[in-house]
């Protein structure tokens, strides 16, 4: 059986009143890409930052790679937050730092790196990343969404972590670049074994890169399995969502 690097049990979160999850479980498996998808407020982004510890919930249990990341604190959390890399939207870059520097904050975390070392292992990131030599001088004003993104991406994996999570990696970009970074995402799995948490309202994304799909709805996770899988669900929004004229443009020719 395959081992689980994140476990969710009987989340709830809440803002004030407004509840946007309740009872909800989840899996990431080792190894697996993961799609996370849902309409628009149903919480994936919540999610995310519930699982990295940026968000308190009121109830339920999020362990990540065998740690209860709510009870641990202090130097125990840090040595957690290293084994995983969260890419945001738009990559959530510091505007003042260029893209290597950006790279270099979470290297500066750790102990030993002497600054040659540290721009060195930066410099191997953003090429990992697919960004080409130039743009490490390069501010965040000065890059399109797509490198911005790539940029993000080098910052996730800067201390070689387990775990990545993306927030919606291929929103904004065209198809022609959606689709080099799907194939970068599958790439990077690959070479480096990493499990990735991958929230997306990108069809051609779930299709190109994901083992497994997670759907969001009714504040929890409302199935889980592979695309193939998900046709099968009677539910009306994943339904619709998997069978809707975009997933029929997805899969045409491939059926
Ligand atoms: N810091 C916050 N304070 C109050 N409410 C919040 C906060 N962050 C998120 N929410 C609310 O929680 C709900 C879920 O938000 P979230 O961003 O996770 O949705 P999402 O599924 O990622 O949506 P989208 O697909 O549109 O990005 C929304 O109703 C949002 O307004």
């Amino acid at each position: 059986m395959s081992e689980n690097v994140i476990e969710v049990r009987g989340l709830t979160t809440r803002f004030g009143e407004h509840v946007v999850h309740e009872g909800l479980d989840l899996d990431l498996r080792r190894g697996e890409i993961l799609g996370v998808v849902g309409g628009s407020g149903t919480g994936k982004s919540v999610l995310l930052r519930t699982i990295v510890g940026l968000i308190r919930p009121a109830a339920g249990q999020v362990r990540v790679l065998g740690q209860d990341v709510q009870s641990l604190s202090g130097l125990a959390r840090e040595a957690l937050e290293r084994r995983w890399g969260v890419m945001f939207q738009d990559g959530a870059l510091f505007s003042a730092l260029c893209v290597q520097e950006n790279v270099e904050v979470p290297l500066r975390a750790v102990p030993g790196l002497t600054p040659e070392q540290r721009e060195g292992l930066a410099q191997l990131k953003v090429a990992m990343a697919g960004l080409p030599w130039n743009a490490n001088g390069k501010y965040p004003s000065d890059l399109s969404g797509g490198m911005r993104k790539r940029a993000g991406l080098a910052r996730a994996l800067a201390l070689d972590p387990e775990i990545v999570f993306l927030d919606e990696p291929t929103a904004g970009l065209d198809p022609i670049g959606a689709d080099a970074f799907d194939r970068l995402i599958v790439g990077l799995r690959d070479a480096l074994n990493l499990s990735v948490f991958l929230v997306t309202h990108d069809l051609d994304t779930l299709h190109a890169c994901c083992d497994r799909v997670a759907v969001l709805a009714e504040r929890k996770v409302l199935a889980t399995g592979t695309m193939a899988e998900m046709l099968k669900v009677d539910h009306p929004w994943v339904h619709d969502y998997f069978h809707g004229p975009r997933a029929r443009a997805v899969t045409a020719g491939t059926e």
